[in-house]
């Protein structure tokens, strides 16, 4: 179904949603964000900078320390080299003592800048790592619920953990050996010219490009695709195993056990696969290093040999020569070192900064430039000629195989709801039925503001719920869904996460309100039991009931209970929701159900159908007393009195 719907309200966005996307473009809240796949390493590397900003100091003092130290193992071999062929020569250089005392003073400060670039470089690592968490974090959240539900959770938990591990590499063992490999030969470069000649620092000069330059690009496009492949199926592999240890139970009962481990092999393959292809690469870079440090060795003996021979260089200056070319390769094959961690490291800076650069999907007014407008409070809910269909999920057509650069929206996207127009009076009850998929929960989403209406406006109060700040929308809607989640905690906390400060004695009455108090008072620990991963040592009706008292407690002008009662049975689902009616009395209570018997006495029942507000009126209204009548709710009704 692809109908363009056209724009009805006066802050309703103008455009057909069957056919072309009404979100907004990048970089607008809701749009797709930036293209991290196709940005450049400079640019990855400036977004992690960014993020590491507070910790740019000690960056800086790891990587003073790693010259120091690098020029200092420079000058132990020039000054040994310089020292033994002197005296070997019979030139005047320190004696045997003296050079040893020196080396050995040398070699101490080499240690000592060593560690001080180390533990400030892990430092670094570790206190970036916690910031890119944060930051993570920081980003998702106002990404949810609507970016993030139905999003493979354990390749998000892959990127958290595992993706923003493989960073380290970037800031322990990347900006400073990059920075020094870059300096530190510039100054041997010149202090061999200056100390020796000019010849020698002429030929060394192009085997440290090769070598710290040149080879460790040598295969870069390869080896980055090979590092993206590798991530994202290690994201797979991680939602492949979050998926089998989270469904064991299916798995075991349909005898799923093989293809289960075929598919987990598979994914394994194509890491080995993309494995196999780096080192290749790598193993080649290393071996072509170790051919030009050698060539580099001899170059620098023949040139040193020449100039000893034209009388330019005494025997010292041959053994400091060839020392100081020694000293020189350590930085430039550290460089090769690190590129090829250095691939994962970006391939899951990508990772992690298609998910943060997302723009949420609902912003609230000031991210949209416009001034925030205010609630009466009253909980008056008016659907003004609401269209609207889902946005495409984030990450669709990515070659990432996750959430990522690609926006919602596409050429396509069914209508879920059209042209919905629907007054919630406050302090009522008002009841929204229909069949399965007639977009009840939609429209209870909307309300909520998980996504934006494509067309038409929904007022809270008066206000346009766009133009109200989200903080306050979330105080002036409370939520019950048919699914809740329940933290791995106690009841209290449960309770305790839709009002913090509640007392015993409230979090007790919401319980009673709920029918929980029962099932409390046979447990010795009372509020305080536990109720297991995803609560699994509760019914499923005792999780729905501690998502109602959850919605209760939050006492806002408008509760929308989505499902909420569902997994009880038709007398405890009555009972629970009489309590609830009596708790929100003078409150507008919205109450989405499948069984039209619990909700007959509510002020106001809308029928949905396909997306269409079909009738709206009470019980009484709508289905005449004999139960005949060709009214939407009355077929409902008696397709509800037929035994299953
Ligand atoms: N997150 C989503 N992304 C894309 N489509 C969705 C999403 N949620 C629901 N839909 C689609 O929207 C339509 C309406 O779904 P909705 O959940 O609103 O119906 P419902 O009346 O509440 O159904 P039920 O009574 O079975 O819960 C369905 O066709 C469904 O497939």
């Amino acid at each position: 179904m692809t109908s363009p719907v056209a724009s009805q309200g006066p802050a309703a966005p103008s455009s057909s949603i069957g056919q072309s996307p009404a979100r907004p473009a990048s970089g607008a809240p809701g749009g797709p964000g930036p293209d991290i796949a196709a940005e450049s390493r400079t640019d990855l590397a400036r977004r992690l900078l960014r993020v590491a900003r507070p910790v740019i100091a000690p960056l800086g003092i790891s990587v003073v320390c790693r010259l120091i130290a690098l020029l200092l193992g420079v000058a132990l071999f020039a000054v040994g080299g310089w020292a033994v062929a002197g005296r070997a020569g019979g030139e005047a250089t320190w004696s045997i003592a003296a050079t040893v005392w020196v080396l050995v003073a040398m070699s101490l400060a080499k240690g000592l800048f060593r560690y001080l670039e180390q533990f400030s470089g892990h430092y670094v690592a570790f206190r970036s790592l916690a910031l890119l968490r944060t930051f993570f974090y920081d980003r998702l959240e106002p990404q949810a619920p609507a970016a993030t539900e139905g999003e493979d959770s354990g390749d998000l938990l892959s990127r958290v953990t595992k993706d923003i591990d493989r960073i380290e590499v970037f800031f322990a063992h990347t900006l400073a050996p990059g920075l020094t490999a870059i300096v530190a030969p510039l100054l041997v470069l010149c202090w061999l010219g200056a100390s020796v000649s000019w010849w020698a620092a002429l030929v060394l000069l192009p085997f440290l490009v090769l070598v710290g330059g040149v080879v460790p690009r040598l295969g870069e496009a390869s080896t980055d695709r090979a590092a993206r492949r590798i991530r994202a199926s290690r994201g797979e592999l991680a939602q492949h195993v979050t998926d089998s240890v989270q469904g064991v139970r299916e798995v075991l009962a349909f005898g799923n056990q093989e293809a289960r481990l075929a598919g987990m092999a598979r994914i394994e393959e194509r890491i080995a696969e993309g494995q196999q292809t780096s080192s290749r690469v790598v193993s080649a870079r290393r071996g072509l290093n170790q051919f030009l440090l050698g060539a580099g060795m001899v170059a620098m003996l023949a040139v040193a040999a020449w100039l000893h021979a034209r009388g330019d260089i005494g025997t010292a200056q041959v053994g400091l020569a060839l020392g100081t070319a020694l000293g020189s390769f350590a930085p430039m094959l550290a460089v090769e070192d690190f590129a090829a961690d250095l691939d994962q490291a970006f391939a899951s800076a990508r990772r992690v900064f298609a998910v943060t650069e997302r723009r949420p999907l609902v912003a609230g007014p000031e991210a949209r430039g416009r001034a925030a407008a205010e609630s009466d409070g009253t909980g008056d809910v008016l659907v003004d000629h609401v269209a609207f269909a889902y946005p495409r999920p984030a990450g669709e057509g990515t070659d990432e195989g996750g959430p990522g650069a690609s926006g919602p929206g596409g050429p396509s996207r069914p209508v879920v709801l059209h042209d919905v127009s629907v007054r919630i009076p406050a302090g009522r009850t008002t009841a929204i039925v229909g069949a399965s998929g007639s977009g009840k929960s939609t429209l209870a989403a909307l309300i909520e503001r998980m996504w934006d209406v494509d067309a038409g406006a929904i007022r809270l109060g008066g206000a346009d719920i766009r133009d109200l700040d989200l903080h306050r929308l979330r105080e002036l809607v409370a939520y019950a869904p048919q699914r809740p989640y329940v933290f791995n905690d106690t009841v209290r906390a449960n309770l305790l996460l839709a009002r913090p400060g509640a007392t015993d004695e409230q979090l007790m009455r919401v319980c009673r309100q709920v029918g929980l108090a029962r099932f409390l008072a046979d447990e010795p620990d009372g509020l305080d039991t536990r109720v297991g991963e995803m609560g699994e040592r509760l019914s499923g009706g005792q999780r729905q009931r501690l998502a109602l008292g959850r919605a209760l407690l939050r006492d806002a002008p408008v509760t929308i209970l989505d499902e909420a009662t569902s997994q009880l049975d038709r007398a405890t689902e009555a009972e629970v929701l009489a309590g609830i009616r009596a708790a929100t009395a003078g409150r507008t209570l919205i109450v989405i159900a499948h069984r039209i018997s619990t909700v007959a006495d509510a002020d106001q029942i809308v029928v949905l159908d396909s997306g269409r507000v079909v009738e709206t009126g009470t019980y009484a209204e709508l289905v005449p007393a004999d139960g005949r009548g060709p009214g939407a709710l009355a077929s409902l009704v008696r397709r509800e009195a037929r035994p299953a």
